[in-house]
């Protein structure tokens, strides 16, 4: 099965902006593609992971992942679906966690010049001279559509303040400089960034005449409507010293029945056909299942040995 097929199967495609392209673009290997994360804290979490995976199964098919890392953006702040006003991070903060994000992600995308490269956009963004930008960049965008965008939507009750309105346009800076400097054709994201992403497609198409693409990856959600990765606690962190890999593995361990199939197919390397022959598991198979998701999933974040001595302690009972 090629990749494209493969990412529908599992249902991570929400949204593409040319479905045919995308696919023989991703499908042949030829794809230099982007994903941007912001240092919004000191550890990666599972939305995050998702992403990570994403990259791989691209890299695997033989396209080239550009991780970049959001040390410009972070100083923003993306308003995209949030309800909340966020409060503006430290330049020291977003420097460390910018710093905290690069050791994690080195465990799970291999970095070289030909495999994967990881950017920063503090390296561009934070040396923009205000006229020059508005002037070449400022000027492309339209202010209507840009309220008219999805990922305003939510804000406009708790009001949207200047700053973060121009979170959209950094973003498409970054899609339009990667695809100038680093041949950078694609962006993935959440799909909560979608108009962030076709701000950047549109930009790319009027101050150079091409096509770049974009695709969003399904938000995950439970059977219930909430996103997971959620706890009492807060979040299910990949930094073993915020989530130990025996939390993390109950997490999933205990997950929710309806939900465990979808998590499989979304999360997991697993080969689809495993997972199918999952798909009529009940009771005490079920939770099989789920011990199955717990294993591969701490495994993936965690190693081997972690995820082993997770599942041990779950079969005696011990847990965190
Ligand atoms: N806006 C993205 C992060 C991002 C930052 C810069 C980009 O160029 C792309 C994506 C998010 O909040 O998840």
């Amino acid at each position: 099965m090629k990749i494209y097929d493969e990412l529908a199967a599992r249902g991570l495609i929400a949204q593409v902006t040319n479905e045919e392209e995308i696919k023989e673009l991703i499908n042949s290997g030829n794809a230099t593609f982007y994903i941007g994360f912001d240092p919004t804290a000191d550890s990666l979490h599972v939305g995050h992971f998702m992403a990570l995976c994403l990259m791989k199964r691209l890299q695997m098919a033989g396209n080239k992942p550009v991780v970049l890392l959001g040390g410009g953006t972070g100083y923003i702040g993306d308003p995209s679906g949030r309800t909340d006003l966020r409060s503006m991070m430290l330049p020291e903060t977003i420097r460390h966690n910018c710093d905290c994000f690069k050791k994690q992600m080195e465990r799970f995308i291999e970095f070289g010049d030909d495999k994967a490269i990881m950017v920063n956009n503090a390296d561009w963004l934070l040396e923009l001279n205000y006229i020059d930008f508005l002037r070449d960049v400022g000027a492309c965008f339209s202010v209507n559509n840009m309220l008219r965008a999805e990922c305003y939507k939510q804000r406009r009750e708790k009001g949207l303040s200047f700053l973060e309105f121009n979170y959209m346009s950094m973003q498409s800076y970054d899609f339009y400089y990667l695809y100038q400097n680093y041949g950078c054709n694609m962006q993935f994201g959440g799909d909560d960034q979608w108009s962030n992403m076709l701000g950047g497609t549109e930009l790319i198409r009027r101050k150079l005449g091409k096509d770049a693409y974009a695709m969003t990856i399904t938000l995950l959600m439970n059977s219930e409507g909430n996103k997971m990765g959620k706890t009492a606690k807060g979040a299910v962190w990949l930094d073993p010293n915020k989530t130990s890999p025996s939390e993390f593995f109950q997490y999933w361990r205990t997950i929710g029945d309806a939900d465990v199939h979808k998590c499989m197919r979304m999360l997991t390397f697993l080969p689809l056909k495993e997972i199918d022959a999952m798909d009529n598991w009940e009771g005490c198979q079920l939770t099989e299942a789920k011990e199955i998701l717990a294993y591969e999933l701490t495994k993936l974040v965690h190693g081997e040995e972690e995820a082993y001595k997770a599942k041990s302690a779950s079969h005696q009972g011990k847990q965190p």
